[in-house]
């Protein structure tokens, strides 16, 4: 990771160990900025007592936790640092006394300017993966998680960093026949619906949110493992097709769960699956946090393949940056 990201994190650390203890951790942000940072609402219920919270960035200040207050980190993103709602949010909650982190690609920004420390990352096909939204998150994550548990473990999260580049290129080898298969088999379907849970719930959601219905004006939703048979299973049926993301860690079973139902009722069942993915640079009680940003590179293979297949942009919008909302 550049130096100057690292620096960064260090910075918003020294000041979130001022804090003298940190009562709620939130994370808020619109769209895919906030998707990529559930998995990190996930570590930190899964690592330390702390509670920690994600919410769309309208709906925490609409919300106006009662625990909102000096003793509060709110961790924001923004890619362009100019999304209103979120900046709105990073105001919101300085006007409440909480220490504000806002990460964000774009310098001098909205973001940068409202939040009390900022880290940026790089963004762009040949940036190292440490380099990038995901890397820099998990920078400050696991620096964090040390920090107010005092655990020496999470140097070895941090360690995995350096890896993750290697192991994205060889995701990116390893799954891009299969992504063009998919997409070739799948690019005249109306709908297409997106499962997962635990780790993979945010790039998940993402898939459905941003790169289908978003940037592919294909009709779909995410459907969480745990709540496929508590409604969405009933519309499952021969020709109803859904991308599964088969995670690993204690999640997994739930999505085998739902595998094995949806094969025997419908013949398009797609299953990207973290254990087909060599992770061996990193520890194994950081596999299950590492691979959901190979499950991004996945799913951002398919994306890419459907823009080819549709002959439709990832670059077109109908109505944001277009029309007022
Ligand atoms: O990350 P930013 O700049 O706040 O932008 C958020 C917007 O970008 C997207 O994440 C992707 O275009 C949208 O879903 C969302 O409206």
């Amino acid at each position: 990771m550049k130096k100057e990201y690292q620096q960064e994190i260090k910075n918003a650390l020294a000041a979130t160990e001022k804090l003298d203890g940190i009562n709620h951790v939130y994370f808020v942000a619109c769209g895919g900025s906030m998707a990529f940072m559930q998995p990190a609402e996930y570590i930190f219920n899964r690592e330390c007592d702390i509670p920690a919270t994600i919410l769309p960035a309208r709906e925490f200040t609409t919300r106006n936790p009662h625990d909102l207050g000096k003793h509060s980190l709110v961790v924001s993103c923004s890619h362009s640092g100019t999304t209103p709602e979120t900046n709105e949010a990073v105001n919101f909650a300085k006007g409440k006394g909480a220490l504000t982190v806002g990460i964000t690609y774009t310098v001098g920004s909205d973001l940068e300017k409202n939040s009390d420390f900022t880290l940026h990352y790089s963004w762009g096909k040949g940036t190292d993966a440490s380099d990038l939204n995901n890397g820099v998150l998990y920078g400050f994550l696991f620096s964090l998680l040390k920090s107010v548990t005092g655990d020496n473990k999470y140097e070895k999260g941090l360690e995995a960093l350096d890896s993750l580049e290697t192991m994205a290129d060889r995701v990116r080898k390893q799954f891009g026949e299969t992504a063009k298969k998919w997409t070739s088999e799948l690019k005249r379907e109306k709908l297409i619906y997106a499962v997962g849970s635990g780790i993979n719930t945010g790039e998940t959601y993402s898939f459905s949110a941003c790169w289908l219905q978003e940037m592919q004006w294909i009709h779909s939703g995410y459907i969480n493992s745990a709540e496929y048979f508590h409604g969405p299973f009933e519309v499952t049926d021969f020709d109803v097709p859904f991308i599964i993301c088969k995670g690993l860690g204690v999640t997994r079973k739930m999505d085998q769960r739902v595998i094995d139902f949806a094969k025997k009722h419908s013949q398009k069942v797609y299953v990207i699956d973290d254990a087909d993915f060599d992770m061996h640079e990193v520890d194994d009680d950081f596999k299950e946090y590492y691979s959901q940003i190979l499950s991004g590179v996945a799913f951002r293979q398919l994306a890419e393949g459907f823009a080819y297949e549709r002959g439709h942009s990832l670059d077109v919008r109908r109505y944001m940056g277009h029309l007022d909302y």
